[in-house]
Formats: structure tokens, sequence, C-alpha cells
């Protein structure tokens, strides 16, 4: 029976804590959520998040050395994202965080996308020989496009996943899915399932990514379950990878190299430099599967070439971050050179803006405005095409093309 939608109006109705068993020491402790700030009553502005069922929250033991208790809290609203719907189960710290930097907020998308929407759906979900379902491109995807946009369904903070009781941690979850609208909550339950006993664990464990949400020197890491990009397998040599946005709480797909119909979407489950044994170890460790890639299950001949290039992309990315640590930009420049040319041989290249992103910095750090100010252009110009729904990274290059550029026409001014 699903519980009957509150809305909380006047601060009168503050702390609508829903304990249950040890819960119940919530209900006693002398604060509260802060209402204004985690959207049950209005701002400043007279906006509101209205959460569609009264918060439950929880508070751990309190540590000996702790001076003040955490509160995790569910909070569920069926309206984010045009009735998409999330469930937040998340200190209320960590929730006040992302209601202040207008996550909730929806915005109209950006050009690129309503583009590429025109050209019809890019994928469909569908079986996949020996690996249950997965998603097949219906047309030709651009390289660099953004493929799929996902929303969470369910975001769960760590620091609670780590403190809460099994059983409470897990009715707590229980009850953010079932809080889902009907539609949403169907597509969660439709997962593909893992071993683990309990039917939560079971959708999280083999479905959930690892994303950063929060403010810098609080806990960040969160789990996030989401149900589209959740029926991407995993490739050994990828064609795609995801980006999270935290401000637009948004998991962008996007395709590093060109896809053709008919082709499977797939993206890396581990870091891609990783080389075969370890990663066919960890598939099966962390993701209970036999990888069945042709880069896993290849003869040692077949896999050679690949697993060259990621030795070498993997140790030339240790010295460049070295290089650059130690202020030898020049060289960290031809390394990044020489790095970029392993991953475009086998064929899982750097999305293009972040690459003349930090082609630029390093120019800049090495005193040479005329190259940083042509790679901040490519890097400006790469962002506006990309269209992500997140423009923090093209607002960045922005300003630093801005700069470089009054910087290197004051150095022309200054020569002549
Ligand atoms: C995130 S889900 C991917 C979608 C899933 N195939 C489905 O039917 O919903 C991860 C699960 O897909 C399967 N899988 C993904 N990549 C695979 C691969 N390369 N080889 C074998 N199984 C794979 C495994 O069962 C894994 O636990």
């Amino acid at each position: 029976k699903q519980p009957t939608p509150t809305v909380f109006s006047s601060a009168k109705q503050q702390c609508p804590y829903r304990p249950a068993g040890r819960l119940e020491t919530a209900a006693l402790l002398p604060i509260c959520p802060l209402p204004g700030h985690i959207g049950i009553l209005p701002n400043e502005e007279g906006n509101a998040i209205v959460w569609d069922y009264p918060p439950k929250c929880i508070s751990p033991p309190a540590k000996d050395n702790a001076t003040t208790p955490r509160i995790d809290c569910l909070f569920t609203s069926t309206t984010f994202r045009n009735g998409h719907g999330i469930s937040l189960v998340s200190s209320t710290v960590t929730t006040s965080h992302i209601i202040g930097v207008g996550s909730f907020e929806d915005e109209a998308p950006p050009l690129g996308v309503q583009r590429r929407e025109s050209l019809g759906p890019a994928y469909e979900i569908v079986p996949v020989e020996g690996k249950g379902l997965g998603v097949i491109a219906k047309r030709r995807i651009k390289r660099g496009e953004i493929v799929m946009s996902d929303y969470p369904s369910l975001l769960i903070g760590t620091g609670f996943l780590g403190s809460a009781q099994p059983h409470h941690r897990r009715r707590m979850l229980k009850q953010a899915i079932n809080q889902l609208p009907e539609k949403l909550r169907a597509k969660v339950k439709g997962l593909s399932r893992g071993a683990e006993k309990y039917e939560v664990d079971a959708i999280l464990g083999p479905n959930a990514n690892t994303v950063m949400i929060g403010e810098q020197d609080g806990e960040q890491m969160h789990v996030g379950l989401f149900a589209e990009a959740a029926r991407i397998n995993h490739g050994c040599r990828p064609n795609v990878h995801s980006r999270f946005s935290e401000r637009r709480l948004t998991m962008e797909i996007m395709a590093h190299v060109a896809i053709e119909p008919g082709e499977e979407i797939l993206m890396s489950y581990v870091p891609i430099t990783t080389v075969r044994d370890e990663r066919r170890k960890y598939l099966k460790d962390h993701w209970g599967f036999d990888c069945k890639c042709q880069l896993c299950t290849g003869t040692k001949n077949e896999i050679e070439e690949s697993e060259f290039y990621r030795r070498r992309q993997k140790s030339l990315k240790e010295s460049i971050e070295s290089a650059r640590a130690e202020g030898f930009f020049k060289d960290a420049i031809v390394m990044s050179g020489e790095w970029h040319e392993f991953s475009e041989w086998d064929m899982v290249p750097p999305l293009a803006p972040e690459y003349h992103d930090s082609l630029a910095d390093l120019h800049y750090s090495n005193g040479d405005l005329f190259n940083a100010t042509r790679y901040a252009r490519m890097a400006y110009d790469g962002w506006v095409r990309f269209g992500s729904v997140d423009d923090e990274k093209l607002e960045h290059s922005r300003t630093v093309l801005a700069k470089v550029e009054k910087e290197f026409e004051k150095s022309l001014k200054f020569e002549n």
C-alpha cells in the first residue's frame, strides 16, 4: 500500500520522521533536516521541491568522537526530470548540497541534443548471445556523439551503506524502490539480477555505478542506479564511455569511435589499461561473470598488440602526471602526443575536448601562449559540438580561451 503523499508547507510540520525499530532514535534527535534546504519548504526564491513522501530518516549510533550525529534520509520525487522520478538516500548535508547547486531544476536540452534526437533513437535494448540483454545501435552513431542520457533512479550515499545495519539498509532501499513512479519501479525490478539473497542487493549488485556528488570535503561517493545505462554490457574494447554530471544529475554515454547500425554498444567496467588476466579476474570477482569479449577469449597472439598498447598507455599516463607535477611541461607535452597515438591505435581514444583542455593547460604552463591559445580554442569548439546537458566544461574552456587569447595578444603587442 502506497503511503499518502504529503506536502509540508509550514514550519510546524518540520521533522516528519517515520522512524521504525531502531530508527526511532532519529526522532529523538534535537536536529531535524533543515526543511528549506532540503526542499520541503520554499527557499528564498520561493522554489520548493515537494517530496512525494514524508522523508524517512535514520541515524546510526554516534561515534565517540562525533560532535554531530549523521542523519541519512530517504527522499523521493516522482516529478524529477519530467516524471522520471528519483529516490535519494543520503545525508541531509549532501541532499541540501545537490538542491543548492540546482541539480533538481530542469533546463531545456542544448541544441545539439535536439538535432540528434530528430535522427530517431540511436539504440535498442535486445537479447545478446551469452550476456542477457544488451544495447545495439539502430543507426550510425558519430564519434563524439552522446548516445544516451540517463538519470539516477536511486542515489545512495556510501556513508549510509557503510553505517546502517544490514536490515535497516535493506528496508530503506526497498522503500526507495517502492516509492518510485510505477514505470520506473517496473524498469528497476526488471533489471538483470545478481546471485545475492535479498532483492535490493541482487538488483544493485550487477547494475549500480559509483558517482561523486556533494561537497569536496564531505562524503562524496554515492552508488547510482541508472536503469537504462545498466543495460550496457562490458567490452574490453569499448566504443562508449560515461560521464556523470553532478550539477545536472545526468549520466551521459558518449561514443568515442563511430558505431555502425547493428553493432553492440559496449562500455568498459574496468579501467581501460587493465591487462587481460587482471581484467578477467576483476570481472569475475567483482561482477561475477566470465567475460566473453574478443580480447578476453582470444589467443595470446590475437591480443598481444592490444596488451602492448595498454601497457604503454598506462606507463605514459603515469609519466605524464609526474612530469607535470615536477614542472617538466615540455616532456609532458611530448608524452601526451605519444599516449594519444597509442590510444588511437588501440581504438580507445579520449574525448577530444578533454585532451585539448589538458594540452592547452600544459602549453600555458610551458609558457607557449601560441599553442595554449590554439588548443584552448580547439577545446572550446569541441565542448560546443559535444553539447552536454552540463555546460560547466564549456564555460570553463570559454574562460580559459579568453584568458590565454588576451595574454597572447598582449605578448604580440609587446614584441612589436
Ligand atoms: C550492467 S548489466 C548489463 C546488462 C545485462 N546484460 C542485462 O541483461 O541487463 C551487467 C551484467 O551483464 C552481463 N555481462 C555484461 N558484460 C558481459 C560480458 N562481456 N560477458 C559476459 N556477460 C556480460 C553479466 O551478467 C553482468 O553481470
